[in-house]
């Protein structure tokens, strides 16, 4: 768990996370960097700092391929709310990513259930997920995970928590009628295959949900929970998502981290010495 100030603080750490991830793996065609990724309001910032690093040059979603974690069923790709508007209009339109790259579900298909399916085989065609990031709903529900679902649970058509509707209704002039009933959304264990997951939490409303993540047990009722036996998982949170956290908890995170970064400090200094006095010898 990394704790940082505020959303856009969180988005910044996340979003050089990935850049880094996506530079030390060294895209290319034949072997693309596969992505995983969400829709919500946490997940903006996290875009708008991509954004800025590709037109700073430092980073490319050339060879970058995508996956959606979820789309609303029955409206369609046009609908201003749906998840495809929401991805072009906040990531893919202003990125350097081949639109063929990009795969989202799509809530309007003829057979929802082969939908799903297809999905999941084309992951597995890319050779499964390298990073998938997601965001968590209020009810700890990861993708549309909602309370109850399988751990074990792979991409299907999923009927949406009451809870969920309402807090989505935001999205639709508040009219709550309008809010989709039902959902595409990622399994679980779609989440969990990948080689990394990395969960935004931002947001007081989240904390509950960040409490039950990490400090109780893995739970259905909560199903980012599962992360705890993701064998590479990592949460950013701001300040007003620890709310529920214990004191303790908090501060041994932040010790983690202050660990680690005395660690790579020393390592850099070591590095630096090591190149001084090869330096000094060839002199
Ligand atoms: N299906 C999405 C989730 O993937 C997302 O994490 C959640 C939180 O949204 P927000 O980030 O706006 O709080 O909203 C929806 O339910």
């Amino acid at each position: 768990l990394i704790i940082r100030d505020d959303p856009p603080a969180v988005g910044d750490y996340i979003a050089n996370y990935i850049c880094k991830r996506i530079n030390d793996f060294a895209p290319t065609p034949d072997r693309p960097f596969v992505l995983g990724l969400p829709t919500g309001s946490s997940p903006i910032p996290v875009y708008k700092c991509l954004v800025n690093l590709v037109k700073a040059g430092k980073l490319s979603f050339k060879h970058v391929v995508t996956f959606n974690m979820d789309e609303y069923v029955g409206i369609p790709r046009e609908h201003p709310e749906s998840y495809h508007t929401f991805m072009f209009r906040e990531l893919f339109s202003q990125v350097d990513i081949p639109p063929s790259q990009v795969h989202i579900l799509d809530g309007t298909a003829t057979d929802l259930v082969g939908e799903c399916n297809a999905y999941e085989a084309r992951i597995k065609q890319y050779g499964g997920i390298e990073l998938f990031l997601g965001g968590i709903g209020e009810d700890g529900h990861i993708a549309f995970n909602e309370p109850g679902s399988s751990l074990a649970s792979r991409t299907r058509v999923k009927t949406l928590a009451y809870d969920t509707i309402l807090a989505n209704a935001r999205f639709f002039n508040n009219d709550v009628s309008a809010v989709p009933r039902m959902a595409l959304t990622v399994g679980v264990a779609t989440i969990m295959d990948s080689r990394e997951v990395v969960v935004i939490v931002t947001g007081l409303k989240k904390a509950l949900a960040l409490s039950k993540a990490i400090e109780e047990g893995v739970n259905h009722l909560w199903t980012v929970s599962a992360i705890q036996n993701h064998p590479w998982a990592l949460l950013v949170a701001d300040e007003d998502a620890t709310a529920e956290l214990r004191v303790k908890t908090v501060k041994y995170f932040k010790s983690i981290e202050r660990v680690q970064n005395e660690v790579e400090f020393n390592q850099a200094q070591l590095k630096a010495n090591a190149i001084l006095l090869k330096q000094m010898s060839v002199a």
